[in-house]
């Protein structure tokens, strides 16, 4: 494939060459699949060829009926056989060279990186949960001038302001310690006591104005609540994505997308993606987004409901990957702002300049006329008489919002990379009941029925 260097490249790998950022292997089942899928292909001919022959030689109505009964059966099974089959036609595996970033670029010269946080109810998803989240996310071995965290509220809940108010000042204590602590647990079990308070205050931590206790700046950590109204539509996630607050704010060119209930496991998941972020060969390629897989923890043995959806999320993007279309999994994404604007020859201009790809947001975040705008952005009437949600941002129409946007920037000729490193990037929560699997499934179904029918 176009500007993907294989695995002998590791060889060839001078002192002068630039620094190998990744890998890719192609599977050792690769050819046993395709015979397979030849041979198989030529047993449903022979089939089909039989069921025509029966078909048109049938003498009476009963034998007619019967036979095209099973002829359409089996037309159903061939489609349900080869769309699962292409997964296998060219699975390919990864690796990244993160080590290696640093000799590519300095790291004053690294992207910025605006991450969004989602949560929606304090009841279903604890705040505790959510500010584990993010303080897993602050902890990134990334240079903290570039991170902005911006956390969606769609609940509009003040418990869950008053206790990222609370992290915030948690954070300043604590992310100096954080690489003292080598169990991996520790980023889900750290006690904050909350108690009910409104504050109408959005930024809660300014990277030019805060530092922590050994005086380090912190990110920047933005509490957003979009305005709600009954006469226009919410679009559920999918609208909460579209909140365009952070690139007015700080305008990163990379965006990573995480559910609340999905922390970070490794703080230097960034310096992976970068690997292909940064690789001209790759944004030659026309590349969109970086998905990692969906992993759980908390899962025991005795969980029957398959509710890790291991195909889904882990082996299936083997096979989309080696056709350069894994799907967008809603979480653990890394996004180029650009691929929301547009297909990769045509920029679709968003209306206003500040939310451009090409705009520099030089003013700090606290700025009257910054925060001004930053709520005219999070309100509900913004997108009317717009494209938003239709050819620009995340689009609208599917309760698979995630499926249904990366499927769209695939038709639109982008590409995406499936990043699976060997210790788990991100690590969320799974339903443990039959009830929660349920109807997670009946939401995706509809989703998945929506986007079809688009
Ligand atoms: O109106 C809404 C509804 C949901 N969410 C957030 O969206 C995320 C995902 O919702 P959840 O209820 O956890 O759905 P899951 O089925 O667990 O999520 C999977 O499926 C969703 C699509 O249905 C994707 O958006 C998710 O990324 C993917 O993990 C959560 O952080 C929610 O807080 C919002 O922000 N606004
Ligand atoms: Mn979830």
């Amino acid at each position: 494939m176009e500007g993907q260097r294989s695995r002998e490249s590791t060889a060839t790998n001078s002192d002068h060459a630039p620094p190998l950022l990744h890998t890719l292997t192609p599977s050792r089942r690769t050819v046993p699949n395709r015979v397979f899928a030849a041979v198989y292909i030529c047993v449903i001919t022979a089939l089909f060829y039989r069921h025509v022959q029966t078909i048109l030689h049938s003498t009476t109505l009963i034998s007619f009926s019967l036979t095209l009964a099973l002829f359409v059966s089996d037309l159903i099974l061939a489609f349900l056989w080869v769309s699962a089959h292409s997964f296998r036609v060219r699975p390919v595996y990864r690796k990244e060279y993160p080590e290696n970033i640093e000799k590519f670029l300095e790291p004053s010269d690294f992207p910025g990186l605006d991450i969004f946080i989602f949560t929606t109810d304090p009841y279903l998803e604890p705040p505790t949960r959510v500010v584990n989240t993010a303080l897993s996310v602050m902890a990134y071995e990334y240079p903290t001038d570039k991170i902005s965290i911006y956390v969606s509220d769609d609940g509009g809940s003040a418990l869950s302001l008053f206790a990222f108010m609370e992290a915030a000042k948690f954070a300043a204590h604590w992310l100096p310690f954080f690489e003292f602590f080598d169990d991996p647990d520790i980023n889900r079990c750290m006690p904050i006591d909350i108690t009910m308070l409104f504050v109408n205050d959005q930024v809660l931590l300014n990277k030019n104005r805060d530092r922590d206790i050994t005086g380090h700046c912190l990110p920047n950590l933005v509490y957003v609540s979009r305005q709600k109204s009954p006469t226009s539509p919410y679009n559920f996630k999918a609208g909460a994505l579209n909140v365009r607050v952070l690139a007015a704010m700080t305008n990163a060119p990379i965006i990573l997308t995480l559910d609340c209930d999905m922390y970070s496991n490794d703080p230097r998941t960034p310096f992976r993606a970068l690997c292909y972020v940064l690789d001209p060969a790759e944004i030659q390629n026309r590349l969109a987004f970086v998905q990692f897989p969906q992993q759980f923890h908390g899962l025991n043995e005795s969980e029957i409901h398959g509710s890790e959806h291991r195909r889904l999320f882990k082996l299936n993007p083997f096979g989309l990957d080696g056709l350069s279309e894994p799907n967008y999994l809603g979480t653990g994404c890394f996004i180029h702002r650009r691929a929301l604007l547009g297909d990769p020859s045509t920029l679709v201009p968003p209306v206003i300049k500040e939310i451009s790809p090409a705009h520099i947001a030089n003013n700090p975040i606290t700025a009257p006329s910054v925060l001004e705008f930053a709520h005219r952005l999070a309100g509900c009437h913004y997108e009317n008489q717009t494209e938003w949600g239709s050819k620009i941002g995340f689009r609208y129409g599917s309760l698979v919002e995630d499926f249904f946007t990366g499927f769209r920037l695939q038709c639109e000729e982008w590409r995406s990379i499936f990043c699976n490193p060997e210790k788990a990037a991100f690590l969320g929560n799974a339903p443990i009941n039959f009830r929660d699997f349920l109807g997670q499934n009946k939401r995706w179904q509809i989703g998945l029925l929506e986007a079809a029918s688009s």
